[in-house]
Formats: structure tokens, sequence, C-alpha cells
């Protein structure tokens, strides 16, 4: 699944190309409009009180974002990013390193928050409450803790997930954010941007066919774009077309909706199978070949945004959209 054109997941071949297409401020950054107006407030303030920007939370399915957002407040703030993962942080003692080289109002960011390991989780309650750290010297019953000041800074955590944040840890943050899904002209125009820092001719709807199929995710636009160009300068002159757009989708078993075959072959054996659910995701795991956890985190969040799907109590539902897309007929009740 990992190859999937339409997977919202960071791939080897976006890795360079994201860096220059990432928007360094505000300004520059499309769409999620509440989510900016706030933050745009929040560092006004924090910089004419000449203190840190309050913990941000921001969390959200891949690839709409977040840590352009990071980027940004950095930025936009004019202080220095450190950025680490939830994983990368092994032992206690390297948050505490990471927090002491801090300088005043800095930005630590943490993605895949989730994944801090509960021991260094800890060590983030005070520090991110009092910037403190409480250091524990000696062993046995001479050992004492020494609280160490640390200056004042904002942490930003990232996360696919926010369900698995404990909640100590999710009540510590100022603001929490959550990113949505762009809508059919926000990805147009991020498609026409990168298409512009690209150098890529586009003509017509170009951009409106691409963002049609991206699944409401800027990191699939800028993949999808990509892939078109190649075939505009493979098949045609350079310059991509809606037609070359639309054949080249084609081609790569993207649909008008943005569905792949996978997408396809899920709705169609819960169709098939389970006369359209509901069906219960590992079932439905099972029936594809698919992890359950992939299914939920990948496929899932677009479908259900489209209305394709619906989660019920008893599992997962198609709906008549679905069905209608797919050109299938509704079952009889009974
Ligand atoms: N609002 C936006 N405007 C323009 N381009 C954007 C925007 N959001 C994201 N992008 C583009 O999409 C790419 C992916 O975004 P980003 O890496 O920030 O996503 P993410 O939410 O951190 O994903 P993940 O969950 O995989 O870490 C960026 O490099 C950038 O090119
Ligand atoms: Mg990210």
């Amino acid at each position: 699944m990992e190859d999937r054109i339409i997977s919202a997941n960071l791939m080897m071949e976006d890795q360079a190309v994201e860096l220059s297409l990432r928007p360094r401020y505000l300004a520059e950054y499309i769409g999620q409009n509440q989510i900016k107006e706030n933050l745009k407030i929040y560092i006004e303030a924090a910089k004419m009180r000449k203190e840190a920007l309050d913990h941000v939370l921001l969390y959200g399915p891949p690839g709409l974002g977040k840590t352009t957002l990071a980027n940004i407040i950095a930025n936009e703030l004019g202080v220095n990013l450190r950025t680490t993962s939830g994983p990368a942080i092994e032992r206690p003692g390297d948050l505490a390193a990471l927090l002491t080289n801090l300088q005043e109002g800095d930005v630590l960011f943490i993605d895949e928050i989730h994944r801090l390991h509960r021991t260094v989780e800890e060590v983030l309650y005070p520090a991110m409450e009092d910037f403190a750290l409480d250091i524990m010297i000696g062993k046995g019953p001479s050992a004492r803790s020494v609280r160490l000041d640390l200056p004042p800074f904002t942490l930003v955590g990232a996360t696919t997930r926010a369900g698995l944040l404990s909640a100590p840890l999710r009540d510590r943050f100022g603001v929490v954010s959550r990113l949505e899904f762009y809508a059919q002209d926000e990805l147009s125009f991020i498609v026409s941007r990168t298409a512009d820092i690209l150098g890529i001719p586009l003509t017509g709807d170009a951009s409106d066919e691409i963002a049609l199929r991206s699944r409401g995710t800027p990191r699939i636009a800028n993949r999808l774009m990509k892939r078109v160009r190649d075939f505009a300068q493979v098949q045609g002159d350079g310059m991509v077309t809606p037609e070359i757009t639309r054949e080249a989708l084609q081609r790569l078993q993207v649909d008008p909706m943005g569905l792949d075959l996978i997408d396809h072959k899920m709705l169609r054996a819960m169709i098939m199978s389970f006369r359209g659910g509901p069906v219960g995701v590992d079932t439905i795991a099972a029936t594809i070949g698919e992890e359950s956890q992939t299914i939920e985190d990948v496929y899932e969040p677009y479908l259900l945004q489209i209305g394709f799907l619906q989660r019920t109590q008893r599992g997962r539902v198609v709906t008549p959209a679905a069905y209608a897309h797919l050109g299938l007929p509704m079952p009889e009740k009974n």
C-alpha cells in the first residue's frame, strides 16, 4: 500500500520537492482559514508581550500541513525551530538535553507526539507547565529532586491520532487545532502554486482536474502534479492540459473522485460480501488483506469525508453515494 499514488503518507519521492514547496509564512499557507486566523492573533499577541507562544497541538490526517505549520509558527515568531519526534526521544535525558538547549521563545516541534514514551512524557509535564525540569540526583535514601529552570518556549506537537494522546498531555496545550481536508478550490490553488514553483506550464482547468482527485490533501495534489508533468513531457510537448491530466490519472488508476484500486476493492468487498455493511474494520481488513490500522488511518478518513462510508456502532456502512459512484445497484431491503 505504500506505493499507492494516492497515499497521504510521505514517500521518498516527495521529500526533496516538499522542501521547496513548503510555504514559509502564514500568508502563503492556503486554506485552514480558522486555524490561520487564530494563530495569527496568538502569534501577534505573544510578540507584543514578548512572551513565548502558548503550546500548540496540531492534529489531523497525514499530508494536510502540520509540519508545514510548525515551521511557519517559528518563522512568524522569528525564533529557532528544533524538530524531533516522539519515537526519537528514547530517554528522559534526551528530552532534557533538547529542552536545556532551547533559547528563550524557541519552538520545539515534536512530531508523532502520540508515540512519546511514558517516562519521557512525565518530564514534559513540568517543562510545559512551569518551564522547569525536575532532575533526580543520587540514588536510594539520599536521592533528591532538583528543579532546574528552563527558558520559556513553545511546544508544537503534531499527531495523526489525537485519540491516543494521554489526557494530561493534551490538557497542557493552550491551542488545539484540528486540520481539515482541503476544499477543491484550495487544492486547485495549491496545484497552481506548485506548477509555478516547479516551472510547469498548465492550461485551462488542469489544476482543477488534479485537485478533484487529490483526496483533500496537498501532499497528494503535489505528487499527482509531478506525475502528470511526466506524462505531459513524454506524450506531449510538456504543456499540462486538462486532457493530458485526465488521461494520465486514468492510466495511474486514480478515478475522478481520487479513489484507486484499493478503495474500489474495499468498497466492492463490503458490497458483495456484506451487503454494504455494517461490517467491522477488522473484518474488512481480513477480507482485502490489509491491516485494520491502515484502513482506519489511510483509506477510511477520506471515504468518510466524501460520504462514501458511514461509521456506525455496528461497523462501517457503504452509502448510496458510493453505490452510485461504482455503478452498482443498492441491495433490496428485507
Ligand atoms: N496549506 C498549504 N498550502 C500549500 N501547500 C501545503 C499546505 N499544506 C501542506 N502543503 C504541502 O503539502 C506538503 C505536506 O505537508 P506536511 O508535510 O506539512 O504535512 P503533515 O500534516 O505534516 O503530514 P504528516 O502527517 O505525514 O507528517 C508540504 O510539503 C507542502 O508542500
Ligand atoms: Mg509532518
